[in-house]
Formats: C-alpha cells, structure tokens, sequence
C-alpha cells in the first residue's frame, strides 16, 4: 500500500491542510481562512487561538475529507508564513497579545535606530538579511518591551516563536519548543554561518536566550501529535518556511535552480549550495533548509505586489470581474501599446528598496482602454520578477537553464509566457501547484524515512507545462527599456 503523507500550510489569510500518497498525489485538501486584525495602520495582527483552531479543523476536514484513516498517515510536516512572532507563558501557553505578523510595520523605528547606530553591516553579515521590521527579532523585542517581560523571560517563564514553532508547542506530544532552520533564518536574531542562535544579536536587540527555540533541522523527527486531534498519535518530521517548503516541492535541489511563487506577492528563491552568497544587489539570503545538520542556502527576492496587482484590477479599479478573466483580456490584445504599470502601491522591494515609490500607470493614449492596463498589469509582476531573477544573476554570476513556477497567478498562461518572454528563460509549471504542501510533505516522507534520499523525492515532481520564449531580442530589451523607466519615474514619489 502507498504511504500516505499529511502537510500542514499555514499560511497568512488561511490555514491548510493537504493530503498526499507518496507519489505526490493529492488525495484531499482544505482551507480555512481566519480574520486579519489591523489595529493601528501599518500594524498586522493574527489572534494565536485562530491560527491554531483554523489549522486544527483545515487537519481534521482534509483527514475527513479524504477517507484516510489516520491510523493510516505515516509523518505530517507543517509549513507556514514565516517571521510571525508569537510570545506565550511556558507554564499556561496563554499568548502575550495577538501574534504580530510579517507584514507589520510597528518595529520601523526601531530598526532605524539599529542602522543609524551602525548595526547594519553586522546584521547582514551574520543574518544574510537587510534590516527590516518585516523580520521577527524587532517584533520580539517590542513586545518584551510593551509588556515589561524581560525578567520573566529572562527566568524562563516565556517561550518565543514562529509560526512552526507556535504549533509544534501546542499540537504535539510533551509540547516541544522547537523551531527549523529556515524559520530561524528569518529572526534575524539567527547566524547564517554558525547555524545557531548568535549572542550579539541577542545583545543588541536585548533579547534573553532562554526564551528561544532549539533550533532543529528541516526534516527529522520532531515529536508525535498529540492524539486528542486525530485520535492518533502520528510522526511530525519536517518543518519548513513555507518558501523553502516550496523551494524543496519544486525539486530545486541543485545550486542554481530557482523558482518563483506567484501569490499576493511574488518569492523568488534560488539554491546556491553550501555556501552563502551574499547579494550586492538587494537580495536576502537565507537558508534552502537543512538535513542532516548539512544546511543548503538560498537566495531571496520578493515583490510586494504580484496577484494583488490583479486584486487591485478588480476590488478599486473594478474593470475585471475575477482574476482567471485576465488572461483571455490580455490576450486579446497584441501589446499594451506602450502602457506601463509601476504597482508599487506600497513601495518596491529587492532590487530597488524604495519605500516611497508608488503606483504609476505611464504611457497611455487615447486609444489606451481597460485591456491595455490589465496587460500591463499582469505585464508587471513579470517584469518584478524578471528584475529579481537578473539581480539572482548579478549576485551568482551564471543564468538559470529554467524558472518553475507555481501560486494562484502561476495558473495564468498568458503572464508565464510573458515570463519566459522578459527573460528569455523557459519557464516550467508542474502538474501540482500546491508545491509548497507538496514539500512539506516531501520532507516530512524524508524525515521519515520514507524516501531514502533526498533525489529520491525530486521523482515525485512531474511537468505539466514549458512555456518557451518566443520574444525577439531586439523587443524584449526595448520592452524591458521601457519597464525601467517606468520604474524611475515612480521612485521616491511620496518622499515629502
Ligand atoms: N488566473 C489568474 N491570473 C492572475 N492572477 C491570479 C489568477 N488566479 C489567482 N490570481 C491571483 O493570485 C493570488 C492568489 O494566489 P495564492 O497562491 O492563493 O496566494 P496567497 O497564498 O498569497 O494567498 C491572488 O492575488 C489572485 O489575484
Ligand atoms: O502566507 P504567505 O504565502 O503569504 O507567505 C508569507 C511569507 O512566508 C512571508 O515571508
């Protein structure tokens, strides 16, 4: 009889749950989405009891759904958004406040101070990452601030977590404090080269170690779920950033495959090997994961706006009905006749860093109508992903042989067409698109011994379809011209 693996993707709006065989097959999914909470603008918050009874019904409907019995599940692995900060009392795991997520931006000045004092270097030698408020160290340190807890972690009485960290304490048997090498990657309180907690990160941010998680590899066992969820005790045995879930799940296993998730936003993440590569181009660096005590490093880059441009097409603008209707819209026409969208609504990330550009729609006519700026609109999140893969270029020196692509948008034939177009590199869909599920049950197979190797688990993925470039040179570098100065115009617009 085929294994059966179980994933746990809890991701930023909702919670999911996905079922596979062995092979890679999906046998049932479900998603439960939880509320958003914005207190203060600029601030994001999840309340910790919705991510966990999300996630625990998301398990229990896919367990259902899918007529497996649990008995039956051989390992789960969990994945999920990364740097959302959780603080909770180690005696009651009652949370200190809401969980504040990646997203919020409560920690800026804080992170401006660290720079102004001349910190920066140091933050991104050790970590890999640029300084920002986006990473979960700033956000501990606020709330061991806010609340006036720092004795109390200081004796031991807290425990902080990511995500993985928030469900391994509250799902699993004798409630380990864990955290994977991938989620404490993107603390910045983590040491890239040391692949442990680092002292003068804790230091200057005043964090007490006794706080923290062990840290463990990506896959291996981790400990049993508790069986009140299923009724079983089942083998949890990998956790993954959902990022780096995907990264696996589209078998990126050598130094140079990338591949980009094509969500609200858009993560591009290229495998550099056993080394670090430290980017001169903006982009952050970050583990792939690590096996075996062995960690494989990657690059990052990521583009704030990419399916939420199409969000924006259809909830402000209101010209389209739904997302899917993009591409036939695009379609319909040869060019966007020279229109440019720049959607950075809320700045533009690696490679230009600039928090203050904002959303340009340049270049229009009178014969400009509502299928020239969806074109340009899906146009644009090729172009963003185009500038981070030449930055990935920039940074390794050589050019990937293709891009695998997956996310809601990835569905869209038009805007991967348009990708291998802009960079003149073939771009591959897989047959399952829920790769990040699909690697986090991977490595949960490999940590369970399932697959003997780590190539053994690439045999699961399997091509659903190449787009090949078909642009002449001569257009794609006017096209990309045109992009660029695009992009300048919208530089540094709301500075004053
Ligand atoms: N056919 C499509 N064409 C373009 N964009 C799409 C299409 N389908 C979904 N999207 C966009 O993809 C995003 C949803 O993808 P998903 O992977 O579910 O995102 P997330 O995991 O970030 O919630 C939405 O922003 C949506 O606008
Ligand atoms: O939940 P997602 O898919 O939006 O992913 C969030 C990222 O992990 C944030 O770094």
């Amino acid at each position: 009889m085929k294994k059966i693996l179980a994933a746990l993707d809890q991701g930023t709006t909702s919670s999911r749950a996905v079922i596979f065989t062995e092979d890679g097959e999906i046998i049932a999914a479900f998603n439960k989405e939880f509320p958003q909470h914005y207190p203060k603008p600029g601030w994001v918050e999840h309340d910790p009891k919705d991510i966990l009874n999300s996630q625990i019904t998301a398990l229990r409907e896919a367990v259902r759904l899918s007529g497996v019995n649990a008995a039956d599940i051989a390992a789960i692995g969990i994945t999920n958004q990364r740097e959302t900060t959780f603080l909770w009392d180690r005696n009651t795991g009652e949370c200190v406040g809401n969980a504040i997520v990646w997203q919020c931006r409560r920690t800026s000045q804080i992170v401006d101070r660290l720079v102004a004092d001349g910190c920066g270097d140091m933050i991104r030698e050790k970590t890999g990452l640029v300084p920002d408020a986006y990473f979960s160290g700033t956000k501990l340190k606020w709330l061991l601030d806010y609340y006036n807890l720092r004795d109390r972690a200081e004796k031991g009485e807290l425990c902080f977590g990511t995500v993985d960290s928030f469900l391994c304490w509250n799902l699993l048997e004798g409630r380990p404090h864990v955290t994977d090498a991938t989620n404490a990657g993107r603390t910045m309180l983590f040491n890239l080269h040391t692949q442990d907690w680092d002292d003068d990160l804790l230091k200057l941010l005043d964090i007490p170690k006794a706080c923290l998680p062990r840290v463990v590899d990506t896959a291996g066992m981790i400990g049993m779920l508790d069986p009140a969820i299923l009724g079983r005790a089942i083998p949890v045995t990998a956790m993954a950033g959902d990022q780096h879930a995907s990264l696996f799940g589209q078998a990126c296993l050598k130094t140079g495959d990338i591949k980009n998730t094509y969500g609200t936003g858009c993560f591009m993440l290229m495998n550099t090997g056993d080394k670090p590569v430290m980017s001169e181009h903006g982009l952050l660096t970050t583990m792939a994961w690590r096996i075996d005590g062995k960690p494989t490093y990657a690059l990052e880059g990521s583009v704030f706006m990419g399916g939420a441009t199409i969000q924006w097409l259809r909830d402000e603008l209101k010209i389209i009905e739904n997302a899917a209707e993009t591409e036939g819209i695009a379609q319909s026409i040869q060019s966007t006749g020279g229109v440019y969208l720049v959607p950075a609504f809320t700045g533009l990330g690696a490679p230009w860093w600039d928090m203050y550009s904002r959303g340009t729609l340049i270049g229009m006519t009178r014969g400009t109508g509502r299928a020239h700026i969806v074109r340009a609109a899906l146009e644009a999140i090729a172009y963003q992903s185009a500038d981070l893969m030449d930055a990935m270029i920039a940074d390794c020196g050589s050019r990937p042989e293709s891009l695998q692509v997956d996310g809601g948008a990835s569905a869209n034939s038009f805007l991967m067409q348009f990708q291998a177009d802009i960079t003149g590199i073939p771009v591959i869909r897989p047959r399952v698109l829920e790769t990040t599920a699909l690697g986090a049950a991977l490595l949960a197979g490999l940590g369970a011994g399932i697959y003997s190797s780590l190539e053994e688990t690439t045999k699961v993925w399997q091509k659903d379809l190449e787009f090949t470039p078909r642009m002449d040179d001569a257009t794609r570098l006017l096209n990309l011209k045109g992009w660029h100065e695009a992009v300048k115009r919208s530089l540094l617009w709301a500075k004053d």
